[in-house]
């Protein structure tokens, strides 16, 4: 395909988003299956600038125009000159050529969030920073490899250390029109050397501090990507319980098990009731990687920062409150619940470990980088206050990650 018919292709995903704004990777996969001609590059161009568009969807005008949204993307993001800009909507199988008044037509000042939290502390910093492209973060596995080895064997990629995480990779995002590394066809990745892992998500694990030896339950275990990074960090020594309320979203740890070579990881299934139950009280920490609005995912996901209304926003912050209490039972007297969001709003933070605490008198809120070595509170002690620590892009240069460590205190 050429720019035109990519772009073609683009405003048409882009048009049924704004018409009913469901997952892109939806849309996508609705476009792909009508466009068998469409080779692999051409789905990376056309995917990279749909989601180009959407991360500046209210800035750029995308409800009221996609046509303007895509041009001011192409002219602003990708930094297209005006003559490959009109070219690539007046081509063969373009939409069809640019108006003077879509020509002259300029961002608005509108805050690339959703209305209802323009309100919010710091709204301009984060709409701006929510609209930039992440990098692709890895946690090299040190069950398997050590970084250095990791690195050597992703080269080809530019990877390079990440700032924070001691294992952690960071690969630049790619140039706008073009496809990501292709990190899980590499035989490093096929030998378990690395997942891919967001440098915050890898934070958190740091965050949850030694546990040698320790029993861990992981709550909300999902396909197990901080199951994954706690036994490492584990060094396969002690018991990870890995837990989720969801069958399917658990069905992937099997195999990421094996192949990070994985041995000291009890997946629980939500059909085995008896064995989460004998768990009861027993558990040094319970890590509540609990379901939330993902805000500190739109840099990768920006589809669904308008997707997220107060009524989701709501829901979910009832399954957190449902969550925590839930997960309350398994911390042993003296233990750790360590609450986790990958969101930076209060209210699925703050407020919820404020509201557990009132209705669970056994538990109390310590410190977040409560006794860590020196080490892990060195890395973490810059986005840390009293209460949470709070990863984000605009400080940690991470995706948006909240973590609250409440402690049982009864004995
Ligand atoms: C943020 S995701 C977990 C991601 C996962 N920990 C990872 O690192 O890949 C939240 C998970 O919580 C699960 N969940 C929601 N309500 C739950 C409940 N009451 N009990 C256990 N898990 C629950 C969801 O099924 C979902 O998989």
């Amino acid at each position: 395909m050429r720019d035109p018919g990519r772009v073609a292709a683009s405003i048409d995903i882009l048009k049924r988003f704004a018409e009913r704004p469901m997952p892109i990777s939806v849309l996508m996969k609705d476009w792909e299956r009508g466009a068998r001609y469409a080779g692999s590059k051409d789905r990376a161009f056309v995917r990279g600038l749909c989601l180009d568009v959407l991360r500046r969807w209210r800035s750029f005008r995308g409800e009221e125009s996609t046509r303007i949204a895509t041009f001011l993307t192409l002219r602003d993001v990708w930094r297209w000159d005006e003559a490959r800009i009109a070219e690539a909507f007046s081509g063969e199988h373009g939409d069809g050529p640019l108006t003077e008044e879509e020509l002259g037509a300029q961002a608005s000042d509108a805050l690339d969030l959703p209305a209802f939290l323009e309100g919010i502390e710091d709204a301009a910093v984060i709409s701006e920073s929510m609209a930039t492209r992440a990098p692709v973060d890895l946690r090299a596995n040190t069950l398997k490899a050590a970084r250095e080895k990791a690195l050597g064997a992703l080269k080809t990629l530019r990877a390079g250390a990440a700032p924070h995480s001691p294992v952690g990779i960071r690969i630049p995002p790619a140039p706008a029109a073009e496809k990501g590394p292709g990190v899980t066809v590499i035989p490093a990745f096929g030998k378990g050397w690395v997942e891919v892992q967001d440098e915050g998500s890898q934070l958190t694990v740091l965050a949850a501090g030694d546990l040698k030896g320790a029993q861990v339950l992981d709550f909300c275990a999902g396909g197990g990507g901080k199951t994954l990074a706690l036994s490492a960090a584990m060094n396969n020594s002690g018991q990870v319980h890995a837990y989720d309320v969801d069958a399917r979203r658990l069905a992937p740890i099997h195999e990421r098990l094996r192949r990070a070579g994985a041995r000291n990881v009890q997946v629980v299934a939500p059909s085995e009731p008896d064995r989460l139950a004998a768990l009861e009280g027993k558990m040094d920490l319970v890590f509540v990687d609990a379901p939330c609005s993902g805000s500190g995912t739109w840099r990768r996901h920006p589809d669904t920062k308008w997707r997220l209304s107060e009524e989701h926003l709501q829901t979910r912050m009832g399954e957190q409150d449902e969550v925590l209490d839930q997960a309350a039972r398994y911390v042993k007297p003296g233990g750790t619940l360590l609450f986790v969001t990958c969101s930076f709003l209060r209210e699925e933070n703050d407020q919820r470990a404020e509201a557990f605490l009132a209705r669970n008198e056994a538990f109390g809120m310590a410190g977040p980088l409560d006794g860590l070595a020196d080490d892990a509170r060195e890395t973490l002690a810059p986005f840390a206050d009293e209460k949470a620590l709070r990863l984000a892009p605009w400080t940690s240069g991470t995706d948006a990650f909240t973590l609250i460590r409440l402690r049982r205190n009864d004995r």
